[in-house]
């Protein structure tokens, strides 16, 4: 058994925490917020994050950051455009952090893993990520992600100390592979919820989603992740989740701009953290710097700050050449 803390009391980091409860670890969870923490603790719920599910005994919350000082893991689980304000208040950290949140630091462009390494330069970082709801895990229901770390080892040893029969976790070496994947398919996510929003068909779903896996594969090979990688649970996987299901919160955001709702009144409907807001307008710039070729996250990126809207952007992608399928080299 190990003491595993915690940062983030939202939907993901809850799931999480009652996954290593339920692996046999001692958790304790941070939340901003002293009366979320205490209501975890009288209640052993947060219904607001994670309606109907009880978290066990070993399971407590805290909002004191020195309450996580003895962990022997920590998972950070707050999102990624507030991730480094988070660990500042985590100077003294020394355990492995295992970065959860699924984004690129809109100011920098930097991983979540560069972050990181900004903040607290001697911690060991690894990455998890793949195709699970929270509420999903939370309940149970069969999942496998992906945890990667630049060394194996240390990848093989926290996936085996916190799988579950149901909660399966492949360990990996290639962690720039697996943050990227995780990161730019919530922009795509966007972008099939939009589709669906102006019920443009399955048909069009079906290219979308292909059309967005060999974007997110150009802008991950790229930035330097590995192809084999990009084809995994964290890319190709988390990709085909979030692009077909209205229980993903960019999905749905995109399914409400696609209806005609503006991004603030989309928001409000999807309820929750949307990383692929913040993330599009990143990776639009990010690939318009480095001339990788992403229309899809580009359209998504334009409609989002008002500079377009979801006609245009579909009559633009529509109207493109039509290119061999497969670009060489
Ligand atoms: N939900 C899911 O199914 C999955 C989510 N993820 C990823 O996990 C990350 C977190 O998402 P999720 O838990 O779902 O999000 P939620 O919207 O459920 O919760 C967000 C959490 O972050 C906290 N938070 C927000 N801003 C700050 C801040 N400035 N300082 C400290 N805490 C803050 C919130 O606190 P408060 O309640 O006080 O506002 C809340 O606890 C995202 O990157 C997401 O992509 C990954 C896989 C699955
Ligand atoms: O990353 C997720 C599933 O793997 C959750 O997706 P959303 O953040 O879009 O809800």
């Amino acid at each position: 058994m190990s003491r595993i803390g915690i940062l983030g009391a939202g939907a993901w980091g809850l799931a999480l925490a009652s996954v290593a409860e339920r692996a046999g670890h001692e958790v304790i969870v941070w939340a901003r917020n002293p009366e979320t923490a205490a209501l975890i603790n009288e209640t052993h719920r947060l219904e607001k994050r994670l309606p109907g599910i009880e978290f066990g005994a070993r399971l407590r919350a805290t909002s004191i950051p020195s309450d996580l000082s003895r962990a022997e893991a920590v998972l950070a689980v707050v999102p990624a455009q507030v991730l480094r304000s988070v660990l500042a208040q985590f100077s003294d950290l020394k355990a492995p952090v295992v970065l959860c949140a699924k984004g690129i630091e809109a100011e920098t462009g930097l991983l979540m893993n560069e972050v990181l390494g900004q903040c607290l330069a001697d911690v060991p970082g690894m990455i998890l990520s793949g195709p699970s709801f929270a509420a999903d895990v939370a309940r149970g229901l069969p999942t496998a992600v992906t945890l990667a770390a630049p060394d194996l080892r240390l990848a093989k040893d926290w996936a085996a100390a916190l799988s579950l029969p149901t909660f399966r976790i492949y360990p990996s070496d290639d962690p720039r592979g697996v943050e990227l994947g995780g990161a730019v398919k919530n922009v795509l996510a966007i972008a099939c919820g939009i589709a669906a929003g102006k019920s443009l068909g399955d048909s069009a779903r079906a290219a979308l989603t292909t059309r967005a896996f060999a974007e997110l594969t150009r802008f991950g090979k790229a930035l330097g992740g590995r192809p084999e990688t990009l084809t995994g649970l964290s890319g190709l996987g988390d990709l085909l989740l979030t692009c077909s299901s209205r229980q993903s919160r960019n999905y749905s955001f995109g399914l409400a701009l696609g209806a005609g709702k503006s991004t603030v009144e989309a928001l409000a409907e999807a309820k929750g953290t949307v990383e692929g807001i913040a993330t599009a307008r990143i990776v639009a710039k990010l690939a318009r710097e480095q001339n990788i070729d992403m229309p899809i996250s580009a359209a998504v990126a334009a409609v989002i700050d008002g500079g377009s809207d979801p006609e245009t952007e579909i009559a633009r992608l529509l109207a493109r050449p039509v290119n061999p399928e497969f670009h060489r080299g």
